[in-house]
C-alpha cells in the first residue's frame, strides 16, 4: 500500500466514486428514508464494499458515520444471537437526521465469512465463547481491517467525522490510518436473552463500551 499525499487525510491509496445512485430505504417497522447508494473503484481488499449517503454530510460540522460490518443472519433474517439488526436500523435513522454516511462492510463474521461463522456458532454452542471459537477454529477473533473503509471516506470527501460504535478497534484503526475522528458515539445496547452471552463477551474481551445490567440473566449465561 503506498501512502497518498494527494488523498487528503488519510495515508492510504486512493479509491474513487464509480457509481452514485439514489434508493428508497423501507425497514420492517415502517421507518423510510431515502439513501444515496456509492459503489467505488479500487478498494484495497478487492470487496463490494458500499456506502450508503444519509441526509446532507455537509450540513453537521463533523458527518456522523458508521462502519457496519455485514452480518447475514442478523441484517437480513433478524437473528437475536447478535445485536446487528437493531444497530443497522438505529444506525440508519440517527446518521439520516444529522446526515452521514453508513459503510456497509462486506466483513461477515468479523471477517471470517459466513460458512465459519456458523461454525463458530456450533462451537459456541457447546460452550465456547465468540472469540474462543474463532480461535478453536483456527481463525482470528477479528480479522477485520478498515483500509477499504478509509479509502471510502476519503473517496466521498469525508474529514472529520463523528463515529457510531462501541467498539474501540474501529476508531484506532481509522485513526492509524490518517481519518480525523472526532468523537465516538455509542451505539445502543440491544440486549436480548439470546444475544447477553456474545455482548458480554464484546464488553470483558475487546473493551467494547457495552453497559449490559449484572441481571441474574447475564450471570447465569457467561460462563
Ligand atoms: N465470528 C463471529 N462473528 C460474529 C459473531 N456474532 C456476530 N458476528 C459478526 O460480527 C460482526 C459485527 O459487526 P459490527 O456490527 O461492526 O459490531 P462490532 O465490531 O461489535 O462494533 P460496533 O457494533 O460498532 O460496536 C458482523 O460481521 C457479524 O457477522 C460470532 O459469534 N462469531
Ligand atoms: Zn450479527
Amino acid at each position: 500500500m503506498h501512502a497518498s499525499l494527494s488523498a487528503g487525510h488519510t495515508l492510504v491509496a486512493n479509491a474513487s466514486v464509480r457509481t452514485r445512485v439514489t434508493i428508497p430505504l423501507r425497514f420492517a417497522d415502517g421507518y423510510e428514508v431515502t439513501a444515496e447508494a456509492v459503489t467505488f473503484h479500487g478498494l484495497a481488499d478487492g470487496k463490494e464494499h458500499l456506502a450508503l449517503v444519509l441526509g446532507d454530510p455537509t450540513a453537521a460540522s463533523a458527518p456522523l458515520v458508521r462502519l457496519h460490518s455485514e452480518c447475514l443472519t442478523g441484517d437480513v433474517f433478524g437473528s437475536a444471537r447478535c445485536d446487528c439488526g437493531p444497530q443497522l436500523r438505529e444506525a440508519v435513522e440517527r446518521i439520516a437526521a444529522t446526515g452521514g454516511v453508513l459503510l456497509y462492510l462486506r466483513q461477515e463474521g468479523r471477517g471470517i465469512g459466513l460458512y465459519n461463522k456458523l461454525d463458530a456458532y456450533a462451537l459456541q454452542d457447546a460452550g465456547l465463547d465468540t472469540y474462543e471459537a474463532n480461535t478453536a477454529l483456527g481463525l482470528p477473533e477479528d480479522g477485520r481491517d478498515y483500509t477499504a473503509a478509509a479509502q471510502m471516506l476519503t473517496a466521498l470527501d469525508i474529514a472529520d467525522l463523528d463515529l457510531l460504535t462501541n467498539n474501540p478497534d474501529k476508531a484506532q484503526q481509522l485513526r492509524d490510518l490518517g481519518v480525523p475522528v472526532r468523537f465516538i458515539r455509542r451505539t445502543g445496547v440491544f440486549a436480548t436473552d439470546s444475544n447477553v452471552r456474545y455482548l458480554h463477551a464484546k464488553a470483558q474481551h475487546t473493551h467494547h463500551t457495552i453497559a449490559l445490567p449484572e441481571t441474574a440473566t447475564v450471570t447465569a449465561l457467561v460462563g
